[in-house]
């Protein structure tokens, strides 16, 4: 087993992060410029989902980061539990050109907290480079929330490293003091009590059964 396998059943160090948003709002631009520093305008509508696996080193540790750039058109919908399945972090996408993607923020909002009720989440304002003006417009949805919110831009790269490094922190340090592990450990501890109470009621039977032939 390599170095970089051993590293990945280290559970503390590998964390899933989800990017969502409608469709349009520069998901996968976004990932794209963070992982490959590179930008190309046409678009190419997700199809269901990309994964990309990134890693890196902070403090001499290795971390091991899932970005899950997720399809933001509807036909997708029934996808969306997958989506929010064991993440860490959520990325939350919408663009300042299209006031509509803003608006939808609270329906994503309220269908994350569903499936996630405590993974921090970043509000991501995208395409700033489109309207230098746009940074001073209020968006108060994510003051409202209590969540960080950001400017950015895919397109020239205002911000983007330093959201996405942040987005990588919270979800560290969400897996390290939530109560995810213990929730497993109870789940597991949970079924290994009812296997047994099932043995010592196949047990009983036995005893019953067996009664008869000796009397
Ligand atoms: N001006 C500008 N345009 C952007 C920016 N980011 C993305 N776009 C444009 O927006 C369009 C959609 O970007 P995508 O990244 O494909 O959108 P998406 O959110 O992944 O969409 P789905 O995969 O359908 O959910 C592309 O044509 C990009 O050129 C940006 O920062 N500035
Ligand atoms: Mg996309």
């Amino acid at each position: 087993v390599s170095d970089l396998d051993l590293d990945k059943y280290d559970a503390d160090k590998q964390v899933k992060i989800i990017c969502l948003g409608d469709s349009a709002v520069g998901k996968s631009k976004l990932m794209e410029r963070f992982l490959m520093d590179g930008y190309r305008p046409q678009q190419l509508s997700t199809y269901a989902l990309t994964l990309y696996k990134y890693s890196s080193t902070i403090n001499g540790q290795t971390v091991l980061v899932d970005f899950w750039d997720t399809a933001g058109q509807e036909r997708f919908r029934s996808m969306h539990p997958s989506y929010y399945h064991k993440a860490h972090a959520c990325i939350m996408v919408f663009d300042v050109q299209r006031k509509i993607t803003y608006k939808n923020l609270p329906i994503w909002y309220k269908e994350l907290r569903e499936y996630r009720p405590e993974i921090p989440c970043l509000v991501v304002a995208n395409k700033i480079d489109a309207d230098t003006k746009v940074t001073q417009k209020n968006f108060s949805f994510a003051k409202k929330q209590g969540l960080p919110f950001y400017f950015v831009s895919a397109a020239d790269g205002t911000n983007v490293v330093k959201m996405f490094k942040d987005a990588v922190q919270m979800a560290l340090s969400y897996k390290r003091n939530s109560n995810d592990f213990m929730d497993e450990v109870m789940r597991e501890l949970e079924n290994f009590d009812l296997d047994t109470k099932e043995e010592s009621s196949d047990k009983d039977e036995e005893t019953q059964e067996g009664k008869p032939d000796s009397a």
